[in-house]
């Protein structure tokens, strides 16, 4: 059977070649390894420069290291045959032979985009496609797109349909991988789009938005490497679990250089955990709450009510409201944040007082000398009197000190907030030590915008900064150069010089890789921004993000049906218009490749019967169950859960289930079903080890399982005012199945 026979040759070709790419690999690695040991073993000598730049040298090949070692699992994944007779491999890296014959193309570069794009239509030059699946470093198949006119009459429109299928009904494990082998061309174009502005991705479930977001940062690293190497990418995120599950994809994809953080963890050293009141989230979510902070930071430059008298080394001195307003406005003047203008008001203040002094001695004992001012200036400075009195009209204070005194004293609360009515100030009030939450974190961004650093740093110190000041504008002149016109031709203009870009970036004398440094400085200006569940973000968190990112280059991708947070967004219009007017660009994401059709539709009809229009992406592929309901007496979820799981793991068939109920129930939920599976039974994306997962909806969100089951799912639709986001989002987790179990009502549209 000679077909069977070239098919067999064709993979042993591929073996034999795949083979040599791993040689290849493992080269490399040796070579970096002795690079590194030699520079490693020359030891912390010569001068400051030489010793640097060997730490810059360790830095090069520890990161080229790590990248080869992360690139190693499925190395390389296509062949693209041209019709000039050409022949190229596609894969995680570029690789080449010492003699820089190139061996195989980094699928980010543009000679691989016809991979991922050409069609039978438009074939762009290719004569054949080939999927390379490989386990490990095993080819274990190959398929083939032969894009000819025979494939024009089948209409055909997945690329690698095997391979996609194969990887879609594949087992989770609780980490999400990447796509990079069966990217498809509608992903692929987003993927692949220019970098300057503002791209939103609207996609319904399952569209790939999160798999998209991460290949893009992984292009754009590529792609604008020495640009993002040193302003770096901040990738943001829902939720500690959300991270977690997709931690695993961009060092997969060779790139390691990314930030990424939930909206709590955007304030270096406060860790802010989710916020549970949904009327608190959408008030500190509104943007009005940057006047509100404005405020409360104006209420601390103070006046005293009457004349405040002084005691100064015996001498009684007299502080007068008017004297204290015309140094605060002064101060006020400088436009300086609130810490650093407080040195003009003490220091106006101080002089007036040391004067005031002066004439006080010299009408009780006659003139005195130059001399003797430094010292009666001396005296001001360290009375305790004068030092209680400066504070109180205006005190150095922290973010913290600030947000926490606005939201736990009524007094503060009601001098800030003159728009707010008695019943919102009730709501956003409380104790001094309440954990920091998420929606807090923009108000505390402001606070420090507002209210700049503590130390005004001096001397030697100061100069060191004004030198490594002076150098980063240089380069940011450069990189703002660079992205000038590209800025310029969709609209964005003059919104960033290069003081400000190098302002936000001060070099440090470090081996930190820029990732590192801007996860840990809050002004940090990064040069993209990628935001999953972006539907969920308040007006107050999109303010903080433009602030990260100056040049306002981000990728924005949501699904607006989902939202689920209160202070969350209806429209990516409402969402964006106050930070970039119009111009921002939406492309959308059509086929839904986690749920199979059958659960997406009941999911769409439920969302429609409840007044949501969502977009209803088309499933690629038809599941073997139709989503079952259980109808349940009262009080028996729990009991009825215990004795479906069996039906249900065996349905999962070894990968993971999640049972998804209201935050009410989760505790029981969980110490039954811990009773019964022991340690199987965990939360968030779940894991090889523990294949059960108890989650709340939100937690949910951007995760998938095998199999979900859903309990009450009329409460979780009516949860957040009628709006189907915790609904929607629960039952559109599944890859497999999907059971629900109510007690109340069904709501309509589910069983069709
Ligand atoms: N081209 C592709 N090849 C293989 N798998 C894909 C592809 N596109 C998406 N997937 C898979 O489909 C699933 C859904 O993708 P992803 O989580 O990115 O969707 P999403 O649009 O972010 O969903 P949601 O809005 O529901 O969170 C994932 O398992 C992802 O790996």
């Amino acid at each position: 059977m000679p077909e069977s026979l070239s098919a067999h040759a064709e993979l042993e070709h591929e073996r034999a070649y795949v083979a040599g790419l791993y040689r290849r690999l493992e080269e490399l690695r040796a070579e970096k390894q002795e690079q590194l040991a030699r520079v490693r073993g020359s030891g912390a000598v010569g001068s400051m420069q030489n010793i640097s730049e060997r730490d810059a040298f360790a830095t090069m090949y520890e990161d080229r290291l790590a990248q080869l070692n992360a690139v190693d699992d499925r190395l390389v994944f296509g062949r693209l045959d041209l019709d000039d007779g050409d022949r190229r491999y596609i894969g995680r890296i570029g690789l080449s032979t010492k003699d820089l014959q190139q061996l195989m193309v980094d699928w980010r570069a543009p000679e691989a985009g016809a991979f991922y794009q050409a069609t039978a239509f438009e074939r762009l030059g290719v004569r054949r496609r080939r999927h390379l699946i490989l386990q490990g470093h095993q080819v274990k198949g190959i398929e083939d797109d032969v894009l000819d006119s025979t494939m024009l009459a089948e209409g055909a429109s997945l690329q690698g349909e095997g391979a996609l299928l194969a990887a879609l009904n594949s087992k989770r494990t609780g980490a999400m991988s990447d796509i990079v082998g069966t990217i498809q061309a509608e992903q692929d174009r987003i993927i692949r789009a220019p970098m300057p502005g503002i791209l939103v991705v609207q996609g319904g479930p399952g569209t790939g938005k999160t798999a998209v977001a991460l290949h893009r940062a992984a292009y754009l690293l590529y792609s604008h490497r020495e640009r993002l190497k040193s302003a770096g990418v901040l990738l943001v995120g829902p939720s500690n679990s959300f991270m977690k599950y997709i931690e695993r994809v961009l060092p997969s994809l060779g790139e390691t250089g990314v930030v990424m953080s939930t909206l709590g963890g955007l304030m270096p050293g406060i860790r802010a955990v989710p916020e549970t009141d949904p009327a608190a989230a959408e008030i500190k979510g509104r943007l009005s709450m940057a006047d509100v902070v404005a405020n409360a930071v104006a209420n601390r430059q103070r006046l005293p009510a009457e004349p405040r008298k002084l005691n100064v080394e015996g001498t009684i001195l007299t502080l007068t409201p008017r004297q204290v307003a015309r140094a605060r406005d002064r101060a006020r003047a400088t436009g300086k944040p609130h810490n650093a203008a407080r040195v003009t008001f003490v220091k106006i203040l101080l002089r007036e007082l040391t004067d005031q002094l002066r004439e006080a001695l010299e009408a009780s004992s006659g003139p005195g000398n130059n001399a003797d001012r430094a010292y009666l200036a001396e005296d001001v400075r360290t009375s305790r009197d004068v030092r209680v009195a400066l504070n109180l009209a205006w005190m150095p204070l922290t973010p913290e000190k600030l947000i926490r005194e606005l939201l736990s004293k009524p007094a503060h609360l009601e001098a800030a907030t003159p728009e707010l009515t008695d019943a919102e100030r009730n709501v956003l009030l409380r104790s001094a030590d309440a954990p920091w939450t998420e929606s807090d974190v923009p108000l505390l961004d402001e606070a420090a915008e507002l209210l700049g650093e503590m130390d005004a740093s001096s001397g030697r110190e100061k100069a060191q900064q004004d030198a490594d000041r002076a150098r980063d504008i240089a380069n940011a002149e450069q990189s703002l150069r660079n992205v000038d016109q590209s800025l310029r031709d969709i609209g964005i203009n003059g919104l960033v010089s290069a003081e400000d870009l190098a302002g936000y970036n001060q070099a440090q004398q470090n081996r930190l890789t820029a990732a590192e440094r801007a996860s840990g400085d809050r002004t940090w200006a990064f040069g993209h921004i990628v935001v999953d569940e972006a539907q969920e973000l308040s007006a107050m968190q999109w303010r903080l993000l433009m602030r990260r990112c100056p040049l306002k280059s981000f990728t924005v991708v949501g699904d607006i049906a989902q939202t689920s947070s209160a202070a969350g967004a209806e429209s990516w219009q409402q969402a964006l218009e106050p930070f970039a007017g119009s111009r921002w660009q939406l492309e959308e994401l059509t086929v839904n490749y986690r749920t199979p059709a059958q659960i997406a539709q009941a999911a769409v009809r439920m969302a429609n019967a409840a007044g949501q229009v969502v977009s209803a992406p088309k499933a690629v592929r038809d599941g073997r169950w139709h989503p079952v309901v259980d109808r349940v007496p009262a009080g028996r979820t729990v009991e009825h859960l215990l004795a479906i799981m069996p039906e249900e793991l065996d349905a999962a068939n070894g990968g993971l289930l999640a049972v998804i109920a209201a935050d009410r129930q989760l505790p029981e939920v969980r110490s039954a079903l811990a009773a019964v599976y022991g340690r199987r039974v965990g939360g968030g994306a779940g894991g090889l080890e523990q294949d059960i997962s108890v989650l709340g909806p939100q937690e949910a969100k951007g995760l998938e399982f095998d199999a979900v089951v859903v309990l009450e799912p009329g409460e979780l639709l009516h949860r957040t005012g009628g709006r189907v986001g915790d609904l929607y989002v629960a039952m559109t987790r599944p890859t497999q199945r999907l059971r629900l179990l109510a007690e109340g009502e069904v709501p309509e549209g589910i069983e069709g």
